[in-house]
């Protein structure tokens, strides 16, 4: 028993020992007042800390260390848990050798203890911390170590309470501090994101009083106090009528279940117009009562003018794809579109329905001679025109080119048709000025007749189109109702020239090649070319009915330009083989002849190909030459100096002045196929043929005969000495590739001054 003094003395050494230590201090410093007894080999402090055991400290002799470990006791080894859990629970101490008790096993405490003690503290009766001792020597040492450590158990109840109060406080402070934290990183964001964001945020009260907004708010309505919007209501905010209707759509959020999508225009302090798309959704506490509304208001204007543009766009490609550009009528398409409603239309009624096909005549003509802007403006003239000759109901539309439609519905007279048809002609025919000029022009119009003349859109617009061909042929500039048994060549003709158009464009074309021979030598000294169309449905379509329908359409340029350029690459490439070096002959039409810068074509055609001017012969027709003989002397002459030589195709079918003749700077003349055919036995044609040949010397001409099919043809013209053959006795028109066959083969064979041909 102590004294009294010796007690307080005891006390002061205590506090002044534990003065001013930390909770990890102290339990190290209690643990090693515990090891300080030779007796305990491991002393370990466990507390309950919030009704978890920790251990807070470890000490061993074995390595004179104290370990602070503050870790839940269930997470270390080497401790007998469930018996110091036991402790806590009944509060007193428990000591034992462990070979005495079979519970614990080798693995409840280090290698060598013989002995465990285990003395709870208590506070108030409850244990509030256990010392856990282990001891290499039994368990009577350990417990007189136990007796004499009576002073440590003591102070350790205050000790370990104030331990345990510490690590209370430190962690109630560490929680303080990282909710303050958060709660600065969660203004901080807030802050950021109202400052920065380009969006429109507010937080309103449900009494419509700002709480929050971005500062965009500001910005945009040029608000200059500090707090802007914050603190104000929505009625001091917006202009009344925005405030009514966002007030209003607040109240209907306190009921929302989710978020509420609108759109909202809001004039900018610059004074433009923008559109917000406005998601407002509620703010609720933890009873899910809504306390606030928040909205997010994003600035969609540039969205908005794009998704208009494409609008417009997307409209604007549709009306491109269904109207013709020039005219702005309908085009193919939209011209079927509504034809056959309109057929389905009469069909339910039982009414009729007109298709008028219209053409210009003389288009071409206009287009040529004044250019295609005019031709350009006179088409949007016409279709101006048309447009005003009927109501509104009926459809105009423009199928390309010149050609022009018109669909009636609802006539119930046909007379009423001719009248509009009468109306059209009138109105066309009505001069127009274009570019300072006064054009006047006239349409063919070709009328056909839902049910009577077809009951489908292709077969009204044949129909349409053969009445149209009749109309053309009746003289031009009026109109004709189809009629059955109409004129069909006349159709074939008409349908020919777009066929033609395409044959162009899509190189269906190609040349045959005729050749030429010396009468007296058999030698080979000419090629004429000679175009082909090869018709994918017709098959080969002869230049006899293609070439006067190019030549009427105005197709013949494009076309004569393509034979040309193709003649004189073929002559080139047979110059260049060595297998043939004479002249290749074209024809040339009169329209082509009669371009004023004919000499520059061919000369760039020449030079594009490389053929030397000397290889290459140009035919015109007697006739062509003798119409315009003053332009076609100058032109011949032109191409004479270029090396060119020049023959007079079909000669003797025309009327020949000889005053003329004489100044063509030509170097043949071929006689047509006509007086060759029976110049054996007709004396007339004997006789023409004859002064032909006889006229030609004299001129210093070669004469070449045409359309030789028999031997006593030949043998009368070299009798008379013509100079050159050509016909089908010799060699028919043959593809560029069985000539070649020929000239890799020797040539022409010959056998008594006839030429046989094996591949023609
Ligand atoms: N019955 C018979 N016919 C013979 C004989 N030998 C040749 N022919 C044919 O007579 C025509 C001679 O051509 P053309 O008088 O210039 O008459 C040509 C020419 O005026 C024109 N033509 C042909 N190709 C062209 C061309 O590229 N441009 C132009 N502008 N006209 C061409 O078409 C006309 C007819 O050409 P094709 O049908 O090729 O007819 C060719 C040829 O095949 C024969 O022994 N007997």
């Amino acid at each position: 028993m102590q004294s009294k003094s010796g007690a307080v003395d005891l006390i002061r050494k205590f506090q002044q020992l534990f003065k001013d230590l930390n909770q990890k201090q102290i339990a190290e410093r209690l643990i090693k007042l515990v090891m300080a007894k030779p007796a305990v080999s491991r002393a370990v402090l466990v507390v309950d800390r919030d009704d978890q055991l920790i251990v807070e400290t470890v000490g061993t002799s074995s390595s004179d260390k104290v370990v602070s470990l503050s870790r839940p006791m269930a997470q270390l080894q080497h401790l007998p848990a469930d018996t110091i859990r036991q402790s806590f629970v009944t509060g007193k101490q428990w000591m034992a050798n462990v070979a005495d008790v079979e519970s614990l096993t080798e693995r409840d405490y280090l290698a060598g203890t013989r002995s465990i003690l285990i003395y709870p503290i208590l506070d108030s009766g409850k244990p509030i911390g256990a010392f856990y001792c282990e001891s290499q020597e039994d368990v009577g040492s350990l417990i007189k170590a136990a007796n004499d450590l009576e002073t440590v158990w003591v102070f350790s109840t205050l000790l370990i309470r104030q331990l345990i109060e510490m690590r209370h406080h430190e962690e109630q402070a560490e929680k303080y501090r990282v909710a303050e934290q958060a709660l600065w990183a969660s203004e901080t964001y807030l802050k950021a994101i109202l400052y920065h964001s380009p969006t429109l945020i507010a937080v309103k009260d449900l009494d419509g009083n700002v709480i929050l907004a971005s500062e965009y708010y500001k910005q945009l309505m040029a608000v200059d106090d500090e707090e802007g919007y914050v603190g104000k209501n929505v009625f001091d905010v917006f202009p009344v009528e925005l405030a009514r209707e966002l007030w209003q759509e607040d109240q209907g959020m306190s009921q929302a279940t989710q978020n509420v999508e609108s759109e909202l225009e809001i004039m900018h302090k610059d004074g433009s117009l923008h559109t917000y798309l406005m998601v407002k959704f509620p703010l609720k506490d933890k009873s899910e009562k809504v306390f606030g509304i928040c909205s997010i208001c994003t600035d969609i204007t540039e969205r908005k003018q794009a998704e208009d543009a494409l609008r417009e766009q997307q409209s604007r490609l549709n009306y491109m794809a269904f109207h013709d550009a020039l005219t702005g009528l309908p085009n193919r398409a939209l011209f079927y579109d509504r034809l056959n409603h309109g057929l389905a239309r009469a069909k339910r009624s039982g009414g009729k329905l007109v298709a008028m096909l219209l053409d210009l005549d003389r288009f071409k003509y206009i287009n040529d001679s004044l250019g295609h802007d005019a031709g350009d403006l006179l088409l949007k003239a016409i279709s101006q025109r048309l447009k005003e000759c009927v109501r509104d109901m009926d459809t105009v539309a423009r199928l390309g080119g010149d050609e022009f439609v018109v669909v009636l519905e609802g006539i119930h007279d046909i007379e009423d048709v001719g009248f509009v048809a009468q109306k059209i002609l009138a109105t066309i025919s009505r001069p127009i000025t274009i570019q300072g000029h006064d054009i006047s022009t006239t349409v063919s119009i070709g009328i056909s007749v839902y049910p009577d003349d077809g009951t489908q859109a292709d077969e009204l617009l044949k129909t349409a189109d053969i009445a149209m061909y009749k109309a053309k042929e009746s003289g031009k500039n009026n109109y004709q109702f189809y009629a059955e048994g109409m004129n069909a060549s006349a159709v074939n003709f008409l349908l020919l020239e777009n066929d033609l158009r395409r044959a162009i464009e899509q190189d269906q074309l190609t040349l045959f090649y005729q050749p030429q021979f010396d009468l007296q030598t058999d030698s080979l000294v000419g090629m004429e070319a000679l175009v082909r169309w090869q018709h994918p449905e017709r098959g080969l379509v002869s230049p006899a009915h293609f070439i006067p329908l190019a030549e009427e359409t105005g197709l013949i340029v494009q076309l004569s330009e393509w034979v040309l350029r193709r003649a004189c690459e073929q002559q080139k490439t047979w110059l260049k083989s060595g297998r043939y070096a004479g002249k290749v002959a074209v024809n040339l039409s009169p329209r082509q002849f009669r371009q004023a810068n004919f000499p520059e074509r061919v000369a760039e055609i020449l030079a594009d190909t490389g053929l030397p001017a000397t290889h290459l012969e140009l035919e015109i027709t007697e006739s062509s030459a003798m119409e315009h003989a003053s332009e076609t002397i100058n032109m011949m002459n032109v191409l004479n100096q270029m090396g060119i030589s020049l023959a007079i195709d079909d000669f003797g079918t025309g009327y020949s002045s000889l005053a003329y003749l004489k100044r063509f700077p030509i170097h043949k003349l071929k006689i047509d196929r006509s007086f060759i055919c029976d110049v054996a036995t007709n004396q007339n044609d004997a006789a023409i043929a004859k002064s032909i040949i006889n006229l030609a010397h004299n001129m210093s001409l070669n004469v070449v005969a045409e359309g030789v099919e028999y031997d006593n043809q030949a043998k009368w013209l070299r009798e008379r000495g013509c100079d050159q053959v050509q016909g089908f006795f010799y060699a028919k028109p043959m593809s560029a590739e069985q000539i070649e066959q020929h000239l890799v083969h020797g040539g022409f064979e010959s056998d008594n001054n006839v030429v046989h041909l094996e591949l023609a």
